[in-house]
């Protein structure tokens, strides 16, 4: 079954794409197709009919474990690889397909990839104005410089590469892919070489800027937690297609299957079978209205989802391990009937210590339901 996805919200800049890239001028965010995209190697698949759109000046995030296609479309989208069958349209104009191919210098997309490492050998202001071949030597180096103000790093432009931190050399590589001012910006993993601190400043400093720049964005991450932060619209991916697409709380809310649900939750899975469009399980009976009686389920209870009671309310339990993790405590509470203990997470003002014997109430609203998976 074909899904067409469509990454949209109001207020996006549309505008058309410009051609003679490299060019310095004003950014004018382009819309983006994938039209049936498939890329075969030999008798696998990477990628199998995908198709999405996204809205001039979103940012979308492909989200999806090792593997699943996220590289490969992007590489595609950026035209370092070509499709096996399907087509790209940028601003509504083909760039790769059946009929033609566009070399990536003539797409109009900067790219922010790992492996498109500085050169150690030019100067910090020569490797940003590199691709502003279209400009005078002049002209490409005040573009350069521009864009290296507006990541913070103009006063390094005369020197080189690797007295940089991290952070910094990440920065030059983003003032490198917006300052030809493109109109779609592709990044892959752009964060995964830094520690857990500066990727999240650098995460935000890169939003704003993005932001500023009011490209089209494209964000390749296996990190949930990061592809909601960022992303307008996250398109979920698995085995070369996508699952799912849409902004980050309806894929929260209502994920489609118990592998999305997996995906942007700590959860946990309850067998149960379905009467009387109810599944009784030991932590509660809860609605089950899309499944007839007999069917086998997978109650999904969010573990934030959760309310610790009173010894003697609701469901009883026992607390055999409370654990601090940071903002929040996870406790691991014995229920009769539960085969894992139950993990719940709370505030850590509400952590109670371990041995106690406490009650347990599930938020109807923290559960989720789907079809098991054995049947
Ligand atoms: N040049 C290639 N030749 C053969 N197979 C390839 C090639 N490039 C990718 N693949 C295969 O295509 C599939 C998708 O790879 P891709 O790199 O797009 O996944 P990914 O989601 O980006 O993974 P990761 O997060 O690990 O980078 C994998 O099974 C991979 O082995």
């Amino acid at each position: 079954m074909l899904n067409v996805f469509k990454a949209r919200a109001g207020g996006g800049a549309n505008g058309a794409l410009r051609t003679g890239r490299g060019k310095a001028a004003v950014t004018f965010a382009a819309r983006l197709d994938v039209d049936h995209v498939s890329r075969r190697y030999g008798q696998s698949f990477a990628l199998k009919d995908v198709t999405l759109e996204v809205e001039p000046s979103k940012i979308l995030c492909l989200l999806g474990p090792s593997g699943c296609g996220k590289t490969t479309l992007l590489r595609i989208i950026a035209g370092v690889e070509a499709p096996s069958s399907g087509a790209i349209r940028l601003e509504g104009e083909e760039v790769a397909g059946p009929n033609r191919f566009v070399p990536p210098e003539k797409r109009g997309v900067g790219l922010m990839f790992q492996d498109f490492a500085l050169f150690p050998h030019l100067t910090i202001l020569e490797n940003v104005a590199f691709g502003l071949r279209a400009l005078t030597k002049q002209e490409a180096k005040a573009e350069a410089h521009t864009a290296l103000e507006r990541v913070g790093l103009a006063h390094y432009e005369n020197e080189y590469p690797h007295i940089l931190s991290g952070g910094q050399q990440q920065r030059v590589a983003l003032a490198r892919a917006i300052a030809p001012r493109p109109g779609v910006i592709l990044m892959d993993e752009p964060f995964s070489g830094l520690d857990s601190q500066l990727r999240e400043s650098m995460r935000e400093e890169t939003l704003a800027i993005v932001r500023e720049s009011r490209a089209t964005c494209i964000v390749v991450t296996h990190d949930a937690e990061e592809a909601m932060r960022m992303g307008d619209v996250i398109a979920l991916m698995r085995d070369g297609h996508v699952v799912q697409m849409g902004p980050p709380l309806d894929l929260y809310r209502a994920p489609k299957d118990i592998f999305a649900a997996r995906t942007f939750s700590d959860l946990n899975e309850l067998p149960a079978r379905v009467q009387g469009g109810r599944a009784e399980t030991p932590l509660g009976t809860f609605a089950a209205p899309d499944f007839e009686d007999g069917t086998s389920v997978i109650v999904c209870v969010r573990q934030g989802g959760i309310r610790l009671l009173e010894a003697g309310q609701g469901t009883p339990g026992r607390v055999l391990d409370s654990r601090f993790l940071g903002d929040v405590g996870l406790l691991e509470i014995a229920v009769d009937g539960v085969a894992a203990p139950v993990l719940v997470r709370v505030r850590e003002a509400d952590m109670p210590a371990r041995g106690t014997e406490i009650g347990v109430g599930v938020d109807e609203s923290a559960v989720l339901i789907f079809a098991s998976q054995d049947d």
